[in-house]
């Protein structure tokens, strides 16, 4: 199986916080990988230097076997990888398939030219991300309320919602920032049956999710970082039964979850 993310010997530091520390691992293309550890351990750091909101101070980040932490565009997340976020980023005032409209529109040209000057070609290709958008809108289950405003959604048609403005700018790569947060159980399974469903349609899918039932479940391969070092990467079963995995949960104050 090819390595389709790549991150080698990367450090984060904050001024004098050192969020990242030496991590090296791969994402193989096809799988479904966990990025897990108690809090504070770095993984959003990890995810957001994948997905280009900054650079690692030291480490190289490969994709697709180029590097990408180097590149101009590296400014924008790198073509090829979309994300959903922890504290949602949907617009409140707009549809459901305006919102994932809107994400698409800042990939092209035409989302900026006004309507009598754009050409044949410019409303073709609105036409393939309008037919694009509700195709995913479906896939996740939303058609249902295509038309209606964000803020009439509550939180698990939210998170649906996001996931369907990442999947329309059709990514190789999709990095999950704990979509499974606030859901109830019911909820959580479907999230696990889409995600499944996701990678079986080949996006391959990076999780960083605090829900360890979710991530034993759907996941391929786990990696555990902890004071922003990687402690160990393997398997579901490897992971679980590790000592340095437990010990690193158990260590956790009492209000962090711990593995179970
Ligand atoms: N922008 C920043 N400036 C300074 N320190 C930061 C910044 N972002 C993260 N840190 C620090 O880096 C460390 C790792 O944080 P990070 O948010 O990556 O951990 P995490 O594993 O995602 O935690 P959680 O599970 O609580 O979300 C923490 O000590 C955090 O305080």
């Amino acid at each position: 199986m090819s390595n389709l993310l790549e991150v080698k010997g990367v450090t984060k530091r904050f001024g004098g916080v050192i969020a990242n520390k030496d991590v090296t691992f791969s994402v193989e293309t096809g799988n479904i990988t966990g990025l897990i550890g108690p809090n504070g351990a770095g993984k959003s750091t990890m995810f957001n230097m994948v997905s280009a909101v900054f650079p690692p101070t030291e480490g190289e980040i490969w994709f697709q076997g180029k590097r990408i932490d180097q590149l101009p565009s590296y400014k924008v997340a790198p073509l090829g990888i979309s994300r959903t976020f922890q504290n949602l980023q949907v617009f409140k005032t707009m549809t459901v398939l305006e919102n994932v409209m809107v994400g698409l529109h800042t990939k092209t040209k035409s989302g900026i030219v006004a309507a009598a000057l754009k050409t044949k070609k410019m409303r073709q290709e609105e036409e393939d991300m309008y037919e694009n958008a509700l195709q995913w809108i479906d896939f996740v289950g939303l058609s249902d309320v295509v038309a209606t405003e964000a803020s009439n959604l509550p939180l698990g048609k939210l998170r649906l919602l996001e996931l369907a403005r990442a999947l329309a700018t059709s990514p190789s790569l999709l990095l999950l920032d704990e979509i499974a947060a606030g859901l109830n159980n019911q909820e959580t399974l479907e999230m696990a049956n889409l995600i499944k469903a996701i990678r079986d349609k080949g996006i391959s899918i990076f999780v960083v999710e605090h829900d360890m039932d979710l991530v034993m479940t759907i996941c391929d391969k786990i990696i555990v970082l902890d004071q922003g070092e990687k402690i160990a990467e393997g398997t579901p079963k490897e992971v679980q039964s590790n000592e340095r995995v437990v010990e690193a949960y158990l260590g956790a104050s009492e209000d962090e979850e711990v593995i179970s």
